[in-house]
């Protein structure tokens, strides 16, 4: 069951509700966590855009986060090139999408999150900007039933994917969260990008013409 808290979101509104679902998610525990997960790659198994996908960035789940990682070795056993998403040095809040191996050398970043090293990742060839992937599985603070998003705030998907407002390559973007960071809106932003889809635990929410558009 989907919580539904805080309907006709402002823009002003948005700290605290991205507090308040920041908060829902960390006080899932580890056996919820671990049957979220599992529950969710099953779900993102079954979707097409991830049936064909080559090259796929995920992300290492951080203070609640779903995580996606259970999709590992399938997408390995299938030859899919695995990405993480990296802070991009020396650039104003966007990321680049390392590629990430069993071996690939991590550091934590200044979020505590873990991330391929900047040595590796200075390696052109272990490197893709985000239109050079097929399939971004981007993570969630919040979702509607519109498939609107929330991220942490700082930007940094909304950065990287502004290429998709021009014509050319256009990745499938598929936002993943827990089933209790759902609420009835979320208030639109002109830099949103719109999701493909957004797979929770217990759902997949697509966005349909019955909903608000994000064009600004
Ligand atoms: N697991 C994961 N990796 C990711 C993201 C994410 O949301 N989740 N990102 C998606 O953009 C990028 C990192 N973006 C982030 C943006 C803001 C905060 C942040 O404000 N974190 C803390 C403060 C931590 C600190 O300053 O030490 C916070 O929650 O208050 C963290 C990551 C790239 N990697
Ligand atoms: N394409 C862009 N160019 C410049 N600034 C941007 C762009 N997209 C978003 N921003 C800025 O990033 C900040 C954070 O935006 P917002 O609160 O929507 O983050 P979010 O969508 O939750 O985060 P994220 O994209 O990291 O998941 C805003 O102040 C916004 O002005």
């Amino acid at each position: 069951m989907a919580y539904r808290v805080m309907t006709h979101t402002t823009p002003s509104d948005k700290p605290a509700l991205r507090r308040e679902l920041k908060r829902r998610r960390r006080t899932l525990t580890a056996e919820q966590q671990k049957q979220a997960a599992l529950a969710l790659c099953q779900r993102l198994k079954q979707l097409p855009e991830i049936r064909r996908t080559k090259r796929i960035s995920l992300y290492l789940p951080v203070n609640g986060e779903i995580d996606p990682t259970p999709l590992i070795p399938w997408l390995r056993q299938r030859r899919v090139a695995i990405y993480l998403p990296v802070l991009r040095p020396f650039s104003d809040n966007s990321l680049w999408f390392v590629a990430y191996g069993d071996t690939t050398p991590m550091v934590k970043n200044r979020f505590g999150i873990a991330e391929p090293c900047p040595r590796f990742a200075a390696h052109r060839h272990n490197r893709l900007p985000a239109w050079a992937l097929d399939t971004l599985i981007v993570p969630l603070v919040g979702f509607d039933q519109y498939a609107n998003r929330m991220g942490m705030g700082g930007g940094f998907y909304d950065r990287s994917l502004a290429f998709m407002r021009r014509p050319g390559p256009a990745p499938s973007l598929i936002g993943v969260a827990h089933a209790c960071q759902q609420v009835d809106a979320l208030p639109i932003e002109p830099w949103d990008i719109p999701l493909n889809a957004v797979v929770s635990d217990t759902a997949i929410v697509r966005p349909t013409n019955a909903g608000p558009t994000k064009t600004g």
